[in-house]
């Protein structure tokens, strides 16, 4: 069973490695949806893989290390792409978070990427 939570970060950030002249390379901010997904059996006495409470327990670091930052200078996120964001964020909550499956970074309304790891 696959189940998930939605986070919403306001930050801002710029990309430092596109061509000059690429919009992206301005200063701009995003409310980033993240989804975290995890995977697991089904607990017949609770009735449910985890408590989403957990879930959003161990994002909280995560949460206040991102939200309200400006991306570029969080140790890690120099070039703070969706692609690295989602990757920077598996790492830091798999540790606690076994059941991680999945990451989704919606950087806009129309773009994004999803990371299961590897
Ligand atoms: N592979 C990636 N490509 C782009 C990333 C990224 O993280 N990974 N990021 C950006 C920009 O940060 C940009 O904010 C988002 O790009 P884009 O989808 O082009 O944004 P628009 O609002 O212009 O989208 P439209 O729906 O096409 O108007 C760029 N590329
Ligand atoms: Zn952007």
């Amino acid at each position: 069973m696959d189940l998930f939570k939605v986070f919403q970060i306001e930050a801002a950030h710029r990309l430092p490695a596109v061509p000059p002249g690429h919009k992206c390379s301005r200063l701009h901010g995003h409310s980033f949806r993240i989804e975290v997904h995890v995977s697991g059996p089904v607990d017949p006495q609770f009735g449910w893989v985890m408590d989403f409470a957990d879930i959003k327990q161990a994002f909280a670091p995560v949460f206040e290390a991102l939200d309200h930052h400006y991306l570029n200078e969080v140790p890690g996120l120099e070039n703070p792409t969706s692609e690295n964001l989602a990757a920077w964020i598996w790492t830091r909550l798999k540790p606690g978070l076994p059941l991680l499956s999945r990451i989704v970074v919606h950087e806009t309304c129309t773009s994004g990427c999803s990371y299961s790891g590897g």
